[in-house]
């Protein structure tokens, strides 16, 4: 059964630009048609939305807790003003938070606000490697603790426990879904919840080894208020609705064509995008790198970055994407938050200037480095398309001249991913 109803039923909260991408990505995969928010939408936009889910991209992974919590709560206010049936808070893959939190905090406060007293918690994302047993998580076959996100510039993860991780972010008793209870199936992922939840558990760590493990606890949490985690576990939820009859029989990804010119813009020290920079630099492309002490000593960098896109013919690759011991160099001389916001400042006002220029298509790398120049955009809404890589969709802006856009998140994407990306976006309608 069908319904012609444009009323969102799932309403997500994610705390960063590229991981309301890649949930949202994972929803229309799944069928719902998903609309992703830049912060919570205004009169104008709420008033033409016409989505299955509804996914509100925050920046609050890094900043401070009360900051992160008052935001998601505004969030869910108007998700729940607009009838959503279901919240998700989507954080990362390999639970990024700081020292201080955010993920245990929000969530908190999240359950709090819907007089619920239990949620999961579960990043897993097994398509790009990302797994959990015994409440470890690891990325490929390593531990989160050795893969590398122990040398992210903003949020460090140097403990592979999520139990631990999560427990010092909260009040509430964090336990433990293991993955023996998991592959009984649905129905005895339900029994556990509710001795967990009798025991005073008001989180648990969920393992999940499979996309079949996040099926069961998609299917096991059909009448949870709130769920927590990765995009993976969003995997199985647009099963629910559509057994309830509740989705419409539509191409979920359709987008329209964007024609104009093309960028990509890499603000990632991530292990994956240096790899994309490497082969991009190899192919013999165009390419200028961005020098955080350059702008720090106020050199005109931008109009540097502007002046080689405009004298360049082909494609050009804007970056500052750097080894971990480079980026270990400038943080040290110029503080970690300054040294972000500098280069997340420059890729911003180059995206602006790019713009000007009849640039419309453009592919960014890394999460806080797409909200900066997504913001710098003037971007509120985009519509989710299809699929690129693993967690990565094309998606097209609703602003008066549209723009195409790809937000990959630092870690994600193949070695070709730019050449790809570019690729797909200059398809109509981003379509494969
Ligand atoms: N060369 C560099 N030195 C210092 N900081 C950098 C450098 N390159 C990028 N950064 C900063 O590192 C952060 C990377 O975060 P993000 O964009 O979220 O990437 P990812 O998706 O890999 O986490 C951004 O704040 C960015 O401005
Ligand atoms: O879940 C994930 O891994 C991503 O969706 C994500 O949130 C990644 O964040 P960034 O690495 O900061 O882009």
């Amino acid at each position: 059964m069908t319904t012609s109803t444009a009323r969102p039923l799932l309403g997500c909260i994610a705390d960063d630009f590229t991981g309301a991408t890649d949930l949202a990505n994972m929803l229309v995969r799944g069928g719902m048609r998903t609309v992703q928010s830049i912060g919570i939408p205004s009169a104008e936009v709420a008033a033409g939305l016409d989505a299955d889910a509804i996914v509100i991209a925050l920046k609050s992974r890094t900043t401070p807790v009360a900051e992160a919590v008052e935001q998601s709560l505004a969030a869910l206010a108007w998700l729940r003003e607009q009838g959503c049936e279901q919240i998700f808070f989507k954080y990362c893959s390999t639970f990024d938070s700081t020292a201080a939190g955010n993920i245990g905090q929000v969530s908190e406060a999240l359950l709090a606000a819907l007089g619920s007293d239990f949620t999961l918690a579960c990043p897993a994302f097994p398509e790009n490697g990302r797994t959990i047993f015994r409440g470890h998580l690891f990325v490929q076959d390593q531990l989160l603790s050795e893969s590398g996100m122990q040398n992210h510039p903003l949020t460090p993860m140097t403990d592979a426990n999520l139990v631990r991780v999560l427990q010092s972010q909260t009040r509430l008793n964090v336990g433990l879904l293991r993955y023996d209870t998991i592959a009984q199936g649905a129905e005895q992922v339900q029994a556990r919840i509710a001795e967990l939840r009798a025991q005073g558990v008001g989180m648990a760590i969920a393992d999940a080894l499979s996309d079949s493990d996040l099926y069961t606890l998609g299917s096991a949490c059909a009448d949870l208020p709130l769920l927590t985690g990765g995009s993976g576990l969003a995997l199985g939820l647009p099963e629910n609705f559509r057994r309830a009859g509740k989705l419409r029989d539509l191409d979920a990804s359709k987008l329209p064509a964007v024609s104009g010119g093309e960028v990509v813009l890499a603000g990632s020290a991530s292990i994956a995008t240096n790899g994309q920079v490497a082969a991009w630099l190899e192919a013999g492309r165009p390419a200028l790198r961005i020098d955080p002490l350059a702008l720090a000593a106020g050199e005109p960098v931008v109009a540097q970055a502007l002046a080689f896109a405009r004298d360049n013919e082909q494609t050009v690759l804007i970056y500052a994407t750097s080894s971990p011991q480079e980026v270990k160099l400038v943080q040290q001389q110029l503080g970690v938050e300054q040294a972000g916001s500098l280069v997340e400042n420059a890729l911003g006002e180059i995206a602006q200037g790019l713009r000007q220029s009849g640039v419309r298509r453009f592919v960014i790398a890394g999460g806080e480095t797409s909200g900066a120049v997504v913001q710098a955009l003037g971007v509120q809404l985009l519509q989710i398309g299809a699929q690129i890589d693993p967690g990565v969709p094309a998606t097209v802006s609703s602003t008066e001249e549209p723009l195409a856009l790809a937000l990959k998140s630092g870690n994600f994407g193949g070695r070709d991913f730019f050449s790809k990306a570019l690729n797909q976006l200059a398809q109509a309608g981003g379509a494969q």
